[in-house]
């Protein structure tokens, strides 16, 4: 009998959303094999996953790990890789499935390459559409590729966006949780150290991505994916906070419905729904009980304690390179802070001198892209320096 099993590729499966993506392959070897999983550095926990699920190939980005995880695999039968190239030829693996989730713009190429087998693609990942979204979504429509979106707020529009209606769609509504400094001052913002960063209220997530949330540049990254994955104009996007983070995003219509998705802020939902699409299976994430919460609450959000929100607006009108370079310094000003190099508010002064510094061009290429990336980059870390 023939094996009917979705074969699946993990790219950054040792992260956050990675380990609840295993989780829930591992929970189901009757619907998904592995084919190949991708990290950084992790050998240890890399070779563990990979004990677990047998993928055919496991591979680092890392080379100097390799010996480490070719010594933990040795003998298992699974082949090991390592370096920027051998991740790129693990997502050119033949996987039905593949889940991008390695962080920041170290995940567009990958991505890229499983788009371009025109399998199914779970994108976490947003950076890649921050940085080259335009380009992202040709790729996607010409390899006949279908995205669907892993970041909880883009999984609850795709799963209430009615795209024969689109004509009547007034708004997408993203919801915000406000971060661990929803209610700081300016002043004590100053002062939050990387531990206190992390520390999101609702949300487990990997550091980089839990820092965007506290200065709420992710919601700025977000509004910018919503743009390419919804083909919406930004002054149809509303950013609304939500300090509970149960709805996860809405689509309001103009006969005045308005379409939420609920659920309790646990990450095996989106990712369940994106692996079983276009069927539902089930997760192990706590069920909503609303009588217990009580209370929902919305706010809007204050853009003087946080200014990325404007800046990712402001980036996203410029067109061109601007989403680019916004992403690009926001990736390094992060990496500096978590470094304890500079303060929690140089974050978003250093995304904007980078963008004040670099003046908008036009990307026609993927080489494009990479080579604004990398002038942001410098220009950022020059900024950073001067701080420390
Ligand atoms: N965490 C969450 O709940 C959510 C995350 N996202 C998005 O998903 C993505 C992943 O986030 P998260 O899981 O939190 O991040 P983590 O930092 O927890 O994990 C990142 C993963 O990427 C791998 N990685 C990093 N750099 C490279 C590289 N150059 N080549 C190959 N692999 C690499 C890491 O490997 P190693 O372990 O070896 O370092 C790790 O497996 C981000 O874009 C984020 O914005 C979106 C919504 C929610
Ligand atoms: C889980 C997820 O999708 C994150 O992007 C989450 O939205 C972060 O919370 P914030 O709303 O605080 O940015
Ligand atoms: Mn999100």
């Amino acid at each position: 009998m023939s094996d009917t099993r979705r074969t699946v590729t993990i790219l950054g499966s040792t992260g956050s959303i990675g380990r609840n993506t295993v989780e829930l392959i591992e929970a189901r070897p009757d619907l998904y094999r592995t084919q190949a999983l991708v990290a950084n550095t992790s050998a240890r926990l890399l070779a563990e996953q990979a004990l677990r699920l047998r993928p055919a190939v496991a591979v680092l980005a890392d080379e100097s790990a390799l010996p480490l995880l070719r010594d933990l695999l040795n003998g298992s039968g699974i082949a090991v890789a390592a370096g920027a190239q051998a991740v790129i030829e693990a997502a050119r693996l033949p996987a039905d499935w593949v889940m991008a989730a390695i962080v920041g713009a170290a995940g567009l190429a990958p991505t890229l390459e499983a788009v371009r087998r025109g399998c199914v693609v779970a994108l976490a990942n947003k950076e890649s559409l921050v940085c080259a979204g335009a380009l992202v979504m040709a790729e996607v429509a010409a390899h006949g590729a279908t995205l669907l979106p892993v970041d909880s707020e883009h999984s609850a529009i795709f799963q209430v966006f009615e795209t024969d209606q689109r004509a009547a769609i007034d708004k997408i509504v993203l919801t915000a949780s406000g971060g661990p400094f929803r209610q700081k001052s300016l002043a004590e913002m100053a002062a939050m150290s990387p531990a206190q960063a992390v520390a999101h209220p609702n949300w487990s997530m990997g550091a980089k991505i839990s820092v965007d949330s506290a200065s709420m540049m992710n919601k700025g990254l977000e509004l910018i994916e919503a743009h390419h994955l919804f083909i919406m104009p930004e002054d149809k996007i509303d950013i609304l906070v939500h300090p509970q983070s149960v709805i996860h995003s809405m689509v309001a219509y103009a006969d005045g419905s308005v379409l939420a998705q609920l659920g309790s802020p646990d990450m095996r939902t989106p990712i369940a729904y994106a692996l079983g699409w276009p069927r539902r299976i089930s997760s192990p994430a706590p069920k909503l009980d609303l009588a217990a919460i009580a209370t929902l609450t919305f706010e809007a959000p204050d853009p003087i304690r946080f200014p990325a929100l404007a800046l990712a607006r402001a980036a996203l009108q410029s067109g061109g390179s601007a989403p680019t370079v916004l992403n690009a310094a926001n990736e390094e000003a992060v990496a500096a802070f978590l470094a304890g190099r500079i303060g929690f508010l140089n974050i978003a002064e250093i995304v904007d001198q980078t963008l004040q510094s670099l003046s908008p061009v036009g990307l026609g290429s993927i080489a494009d892209v990479l080579a604004q990336d990398g002038e942001a980059r410098v220009c950022a870390q020059a900024l950073i320096n001067k701080r420390t």
